[in-house]
């Protein structure tokens, strides 16, 4: 089953190779919305994980203050995510994969449940979705055997 938390965050950027005015610096209200994927565990009394495939809290103690807080929210992209050679929506989100199937993924409280995938809303009417696959191809994860 998959679960979605979502994350919100501001950040500048800009597109210079873009031949519109994105090519400026400007700055998104980022809506995240990071699906991770995995087995429901069992109803155990003595379970506090029982019935989830993840605690939604779990996922934020990681991402609020390791990713959002210190790469994504009021910071200039262009700056603080220096391996993402530009900072379209696009790869962006795969970046965000990327990041989660090194830093979430096997994580203590993350039980069997894995990163799938990230839609990030650069505007309310634009997002790019990124999941496993796209964040390889991009380079952002080590290809899996
Ligand atoms: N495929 C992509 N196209 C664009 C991206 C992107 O990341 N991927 N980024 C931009 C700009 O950074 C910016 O997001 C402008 O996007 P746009 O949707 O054109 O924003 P507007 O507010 O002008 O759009 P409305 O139609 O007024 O909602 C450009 N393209
Ligand atoms: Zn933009």
């Amino acid at each position: 089953m998959k679960i979605t938390k979502q994350f919100r965050f501001e950040a500048a950027h800009r597109l210079p190779y873009h031949d519109g005015r994105c090519r400026r610096e400007h700055g998104h209200s980022y809506l995240l919305e990071l699906t991770f994927e995995g087995p429901v565990r069992a109803v155990d009394p003595n379970d506090p994980q029982s019935g989830f495939v993840v605690d939604f809290g779990r996922i934020k103690q990681i991402v609020q203050p390791e990713l959002i807080d210190r790469y994504l929210d009021h910071h200039d992209l262009n700056q603080t995510v220096p391996e993402i050679p530009y900072t379209s929506a696009e790869h962006l989100a795969a970046w965000i994969v990327g990041w989660c199937m090194r830093h979430v993924d096997g994580q203590p409280g993350i039980g069997a449940a894995r990163v799938h995938s990230a839609r990030l809303w650069e505007t309310i009417s634009a997002l790019a979705e990124a999941d496993r696959n796209d964040a390889i191809a991009l380079g952002y994860a080590p290809p899996t055997p």
